[in-house]
This record gives structure tokens, sequence and C-alpha cells, in this order.
């Protein structure tokens, strides 16, 4: 597979394309990242220092990719944190540019707009361009619990609501949607939860929950989720390989009591999980 992946770059540590992209490479996937940003690090240190690119910059990209006639073999684009909601228009003409040039080709969006436990960490703007121009225009999304909130306009207080939640999305475009970090009453409390919904059903992928709390877990689960989805066609299969890997990755990161996600120490995950955790239809 061929990865179009626009999303943030930091230096230190492992967040957006800093995060996906590696993961998608190990698996043997040819990685085409654009950087909507570039960071010393994640924004969860409430410090870091670098730029946002202008949108101008990342057409400049993916025009000279263009230029390569590379296109046309681009299998999937992937997108996450945006920087700027500007970047947002630069990002869906990718997507048509992708599509033109290769009509099977499918757009995820990752719609990283803030989480539980932070609020919205995005600029103004970016929760509105998520919500109507860059759902409607996605194949797949992967909203945490918090961003399903945010773009269904209800809260998630069950299992029951995180699933209407998801066919709601579903029926303003996406395919198939996952949603992250799930946590209602009907969670154990040392469990967290995935969901994936798709034309053929629900499903739900539980695991022991870590003693961790990071950034970046939710752009590699993104990132992993929709190649596997590309690779097998099954929402399913592509759950329990994402779900199994990045639990395999927090758990070494928890043993090791990182700040940062292991994402080179642990590479092995992406390949051969440790322990592989399996769907339950809901
Ligand atoms: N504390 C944790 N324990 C176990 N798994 C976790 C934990 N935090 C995150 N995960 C896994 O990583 C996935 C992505 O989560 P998360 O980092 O919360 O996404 P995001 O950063 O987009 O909110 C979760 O759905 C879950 O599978
Ligand atoms: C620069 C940057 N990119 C991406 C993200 C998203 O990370 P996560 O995978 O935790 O949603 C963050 C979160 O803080 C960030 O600061
Ligand atoms: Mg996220």
């Amino acid at each position: 597979m061929n990865i179009l992946s626009i999303q943030s770059h930091v230096a230190y540590g492992h967040v957006g394309n800093a995060s996906a992209t590696f993961p998608m490479q190990r698996l043997g996937h040819e990685v085409w990242a654009v950087n909507t940003v570039q960071f010393s690090n994640h924004t969860g240190y409430g410090a870091w220092r670098g730029t946002v690119f202008p949108a101008d910059a990342i057409r400049e990209i993916v025009t000279g990719i263009d230029e390569r006639g590379a296109l046309p073999s681009c299998d999937g684009v992937l997108s996450g944190y945006m920087g700027d909601a500007a970047i947002g228009d630069a990002i869906l003409e990718a997507v048509a540019r992708v599509k033109t040039a290769n009509p099977r080709a499918l757009y995820c969006c990752d719609p990283v707009i803030g989480d539980v436990g932070r609020g919205v960490f995005v600029r103004p703007g970016i929760p509105e361009f998520m919500r109507d121009r860059a759902v409607p225009a996605a194949d797949v999304v992967t909203p945490n619990q918090f961003e399903l909130e945010q773009l269904a306009g209800f809260s998630v207080g069950s299992l029951g609501a995180a699933v209407a939640a998801a066919r709601m999305l579903r029926s303003r475009g996406p395919e198939t949607v996952l949603v992250t970090s799930l946590q209602t009453p009907e969670t154990p409390d040392d469990a967290i939860e995935l969901l994936a919904v798709d034309g053929q059903g629900a499903f739900r992928l539980r695991t022991p929950l870590l003693p961790v709390s990071v950034n970046g877990a939710g752009d590699a689960i993104a990132a992993l989720f929709f190649v596997h989805l590309l690779t097998t066609g099954s929402a399913a299969e592509a759950l329990s390989r994402a779900g199994s890997s990045v639990y395999g990755l927090l758990k070494a990161t928890a043993e090791a009591g990182s700040r940062e996600i292991l994402t080179v120490a642990a590479q092995d995950e992406f390949v051969r999980p440790s322990r592989i955790f399996t769907p339950e239809p809901v």
C-alpha cells in the first residue's frame, strides 16, 4: 500500500506522523508523510516550540507528488492533527486529487479535536471543519469518545448511545467508524474499549486499562486500523489487529514508565502482537 499521511510532526516523542508513519512502514507500507506542523514535542506538555505550516505549503508538497505521477498508485489518504483550520481545505483538495487519480482510494480522517481529560485542544474552527466538511468527505473516521460526542452533538453515556452516534456519523458519509478510548458505565473499571461500526454491524474490543496517560496512541491506532482495513477489507479484523498492537505498545510503555509511547522499542507489536484480542459483535 501507498499511504499519503497528512498530519503533525514532532521532533521529540511520538504523535501525529511521528507516531503513525513508522508502524505503517514496519508493516511494509510506503508512507508519503506530509507535515501540517513541525513542533518540538506534543502539546500535551503545555509548552512547545515550532511552526504551523501555511495551507499552501501542504498544497505544494502534494502538487510535487502529483508531478511525479504517483497519485494513481495512492491507496489511501490519512489525516490527523491539522494545526489550523485553513489546512483542512488543503487536505480535502489532496483527497479529491487522489480520488480523481485512483477512484478506489479511501480517505481516513482522524478528527483530532480533543479528549475527555483536556477538552478541546485545537484552534477555533477546527471542530466545525471536522464536523461539517471532513466527516462527510471521509470513508473512515476514528474519533475518540470525546470527539464522537462533539461530532454527533450529544453525549455518549452508554454503549448503545455510542453505536447510535457512530451510526449518525455513518449517515453523513463514512462507511466505517472506529471509536477509541470508549468508557461507559457498562465498561468494567479495569478496562477500556474500542468500537467499530460499519454496514455489516458493530464490534466491540475490550482490553485491560493500563496505568498510562499518553499522547499519540490515537494516531497510531488510526494508522494501523486504516492499513489493516485496506489490506483485509474487514473492520472486525482491522479492529483486532490494531487494538492488539496498540495494547502491546502501551503495555511496554507502562512497564518502562515512559511518558512517550515506545514506538521504536516495541515495534514488534505492530507485526506480531504479544496478545491478540478478539472483537465481539454488539
Ligand atoms: N490507559 C490505557 N490503557 C489501555 N489502552 C489504552 C490506554 N490509553 C489508550 N489506550 C488505547 O489506545 C487507543 C487510542 O487511545 P487514545 O490515546 O485515547 O486516543 P486519542 O489520543 O486519539 O484520544 C484506545 O482506544 C485504547 O485502545
Ligand atoms: C502535535 C500533536 N499532534 C497530534 C496529537 C494527537 O495525539 P493523540 O494521538 O493523543 O490524539 C497531539 C495531542 O496532543 C499533538 O499535540
Ligand atoms: Mg486522537
